[in-house]
């Protein structure tokens, strides 16, 4: 069997992590035969719930998971990872939105930045949960200059699977057979989902997810708005935000990440912009990506109508504002 890898989440007391720690460690993302020493982050307040976690996790009795390293120290957190989930951070309360959380978050990202830089793994592969998830990922990107750009990612995986569930719902056909649904942009209400790309399979023919769908104005409507609100919707019904299916698709994100994707499919993933289909430079702004070898590349050659480019616009213009923002609030620390 493989040497044992490092694995860090942060917010590990919190409720996404309680999805999250069991998935990790039945070998969902890193495989069934990679042995793994999970670390586990949180603030100095939250010990106690800590500890807690930490006796679940053994009573699982789960034999992938070789130790166990709770703290309230980065230094300790961040020695020597491999893959980092970077999770907590306030979530927002009924009637915010993302970026209200900025100026609160964005200096947790710095700090973990800091601390990724001079403790982890050259090669870690960052993946981050916590809002606003793509501007914390610019900031937590520049403040660790040793590790490359690209391994860093914000998720947008979570409304991949909200929108992918939108359209085989549509469509009446099981989740599996719809792929390539995209997700542009910030994992914002600005986002941009689009299934103009997406292909369904019905009984055995491939066929563009507007066929199958059969309602090209529900694609551009309701379709669109659902999955830009659903975090909120989340948040009214539960008066707390998405923790199951957010650890799952974090779960996805890095699965895919360190095993890449089928020939043919991509997912969406916010990492660091070139510039391709006009986003703006240098903010992390969600793609559809092919990976393989740990290597994503942006999906080139697709084509965006009138309708598609003048959403990408706002959610990119966004995504700018934003980290002008976040980039004061580091500066004035
Ligand atoms: N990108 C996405 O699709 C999604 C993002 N989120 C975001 O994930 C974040 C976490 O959500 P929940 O787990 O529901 O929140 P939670 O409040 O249940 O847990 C957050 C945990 O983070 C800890 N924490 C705070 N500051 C920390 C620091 N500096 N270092 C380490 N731990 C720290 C808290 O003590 C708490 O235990 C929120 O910002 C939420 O908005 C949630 C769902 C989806
Ligand atoms: O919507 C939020 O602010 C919290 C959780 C989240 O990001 C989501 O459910 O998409």
């Amino acid at each position: 069997m493989a040497e044992p890898i490092r694995v860090v989440v942060t917010g590990a007391a919190g409720q996404i992590a309680y999805s999250l720690l069991y998935m990790i460690a039945r070998g969902e993302v890193f495989g069934k035969d990679q042995p793994l020493i999970l670390h586990l982050l949180d603030i100095p307040p939250m010990v106690g719930v800590l500890e807690g976690v930490v006796m679940e996790l053994a009573d699982c009795a789960l034999p992938l998971l070789r130790e166990v390293v709770p703290t309230t120290d980065p230094a300790v957190a961040f020695k020597d990872v491999s893959a980092a989930f970077l999770v907590g951070a306030m979530p927002r309360k009924e009637g915010m939105e993302r970026k209200d959380l900025l100026s609160a978050n964005v200096k947790i990202f710095k700090a973990q930045g800091q601390a990724l830089d001079k403790y982890a793994r050259k090669d870690v592969k960052v993946l981050v949960v916590g809002n606003p998830a793509n501007t914390n990922a610019v900031v937590c990107s520049f403040y660790a200059p040793s590790i490359p750009r690209e391994n860093f990612s914000a998720m947008t995986r979570l409304d991949q699977n909200r929108a992918t569930a939108q359209i085989a719902a549509k469509a009446k056909v099981p989740i599996s057979d719809v792929k390539n649904v995209i997700i542009w942009g910030n994992h914002s209400s600005t986002q941009f989902p689009d299934a103009s790309h997406a292909v369904v399979t019905v009984g055995n023919t491939e066929k563009p997810a507007v066929e199958a769908v059969g309602d090209a104005e529900f694609l551009k409507s309701s379709f669109v708005e659902t999955v830009q609100k659903r975090g909120a919707a989340v948040i009214a019904a539960r008066k707390m935000s998405s923790a199951m299916s957010a650890a799952k698709a974090a779960c996805d994100h890095m699965h895919d990440w360190w095993n890449g994707t089928a020939p043919g499919q991509y997912v969406s993933m916010g990492v660091i912009s070139d510039g391709s289909y006009d986003a703006p430079k240098d903010v992390i702004y969600s793609f559809p990506v092919e990976i393989k070898n740990k290597q994503w590349k942006i999906v080139q050659g697709l084509s965006l109508d009138d309708f598609a480019k003048s959403k990408m616009a706002v959610t990119g213009k966004e995504l700018l504002e934003e980290k002008n923002e976040a980039m004061a609030v580091c500066n004035a620390d």
